[in-house]
């Protein structure tokens, strides 16, 4: 059987950063950015205040309390600026520029806020209430590097240099196909013998949570040439394919024989539980990445998270690799099968330890979603003694 690690290594070798494009501001979310990114101006572009208040000469409150003519009114936004000269004062507001010969800002609630005059009670040294232009940002400098995700605080700062467009890696789109004939769409009614689609709901979402488009294809019963047809339609638009289903040892298997025959994908036991049947290759001539990922429900989830998520960090132009891990102790035995690597569903708790879920069962889906953790139990331990130290993967 092959190794989880070499299986990933394999897998990772295949798949490609995806091409940068430029993209809208409100497109980029989630996007990984491609170029370095400058401000053109010094931010913020000129000395404003930062208070409500009045902008005086700091040398004029020698004594106090007292009382200055109002000789101006600056808002945000002012252009006309009056210069403040010795005894004098202007009132402005959060973010009015500065005039000139004022050094500081005396907030509105140390003064009587006078309109025409105004008696200040509190003295402000200089520089109070002062935003310095270029304090946040040099002109010309650097304010995100190539290769960081854009979350909301950064699009807000390119957004804040005056982009409009950005050089940015896509988020990859995923296309999700579920296969069985079994299978009944949710809120439809179950004949005997069906059970409703969950699959590709899981990983479509999984997908989401992990930076990229994911769209559901509906899910196909077992037939190979309808499978095939599905996929050759949703193939022009997708970065990614997932299937679910059909790779295993029975006798209708639609995705092991709809791909096999073609020679980029190869189907393989990995050594791991849950999830040891696995497809991986391309398809078509833009050699699409395809994961046939096994039909149980835990099974598929579990090798999204170890094959397929390190691949869409690769695509997004991040290091891709095996998720990470926290050390735990168990709260209960544990056991797994000789020469295979498990990860097992438990729940991880604030006081670092993690208690094996009831029902460990690559079909349980329930006790999947109770868990948050997955235990992982190397390939050489078949037993685990309650209280033992093990690896856990956070979901
Ligand atoms: N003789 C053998 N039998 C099996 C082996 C084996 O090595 N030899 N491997 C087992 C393992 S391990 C797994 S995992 C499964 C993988 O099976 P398939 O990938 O072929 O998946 P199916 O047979 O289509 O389905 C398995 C199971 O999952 C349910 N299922 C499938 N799709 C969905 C869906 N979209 N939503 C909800 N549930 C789904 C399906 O009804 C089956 O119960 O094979 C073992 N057998
Ligand atoms: O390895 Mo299968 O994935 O047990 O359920």
């Amino acid at each position: 059987m092959k190794s989880v690690d070499a299986h990933l290594a394999g897998i990772l070798a295949t798949v490609r950063p995806l091409a940068p494009l430029e993209l809208e501001l409100e497109q980029t979310l989630g996007t990984t950015l491609a170029e370095d990114v400058t401000s053109p101006v010094p931010l913020p572009p000129f000395d404003n205040s930062a208070m409500d208040g009045y902008a005086v000469r700091a040398e004029d409150l020698a004594e106090l309390p007292v009382t200055l003519p109002v000789i101006d009114d600056v808002a945000a936004g002012s252009v006309e600026l009056r210069a403040v000269g010795p005894g004098h004062t202007v009132r402005i507001m959060t973010g009015a520029p500065m005039p000139a010969g004022a050094d500081a800002v005396v907030p509105v609630e140390w003064t009587d806020g006078g309109t025409v005059s105004v008696r200040i009670d509190r003295r402000a040294e200089a520089g109070n209430a002062v935003r310095r232009a270029g304090e946040d940002v040099q002109a010309g400098e650097v304010v995100l590097k190539a290769g960081i995700v854009i979350g909301p605080a950064q699009l807000g700062i390119i957004a804040g240099v005056g982009r409009r467009r950005v050089l940015a890696r896509p988020r990859p789109r995923v296309v999700v196909v579920s296969t069985g004939a079994e299978l009944v769409e949710p809120g439809g009614t179950l004949a005997p013998g069906q059970i409703w689609e969950s699959n590709s709901y899981t990983l479509a979402a999984a997908v989401r949570e992990a930076g990229a488009e994911g769209f559901r294809a509906g899910s196909v019963g077992d037939d190979p040439a309808v499978l095939l047809d599905r996929l050759d339609t949703h193939l022009v638009r997708a970065d990614a394919i997932i299937t679910t289903g059909g790779v295993s040892m029975g006798a209708y298997e639609p995705v092991k024989e709809a791909l096999s025959p073609l020679g980029t994908v190869r189907f393989e036991k990995v050594a791991m539980q849950p999830g040891m049947p696995q497809g991986f290759g391309v398809l078509g001539e833009d050699e699409v990445p395809i994961f046939a990922l096994p039909g149980n429900p835990v099974s598929s989830f579990v090798s999204f998270m170890l094959f397929v998520r390190p691949a869409l960090d690769r695509m997004r132009g991040l290091p891709g690799g095996l998720p990470e891990t926290v050390t735990a102790t168990v709260t209960g035995p544990l056991r797994s099968p000789p020469g295979r690597r498990s990860y097992l569903r438990g729940v991880l708790a604030p006081d670092g330890t993690v208690t094996p879920v009831h029902g460990q069962g690559s079909h349980q889906l329930a006790a999947l979603a109770l868990a948050n953790a997955l235990i992982v139990v190397p390939e050489d331990v078949t037993e685990v003694e309650s209280g033992s130290a093990m690896e856990v993967v956070r979901l």
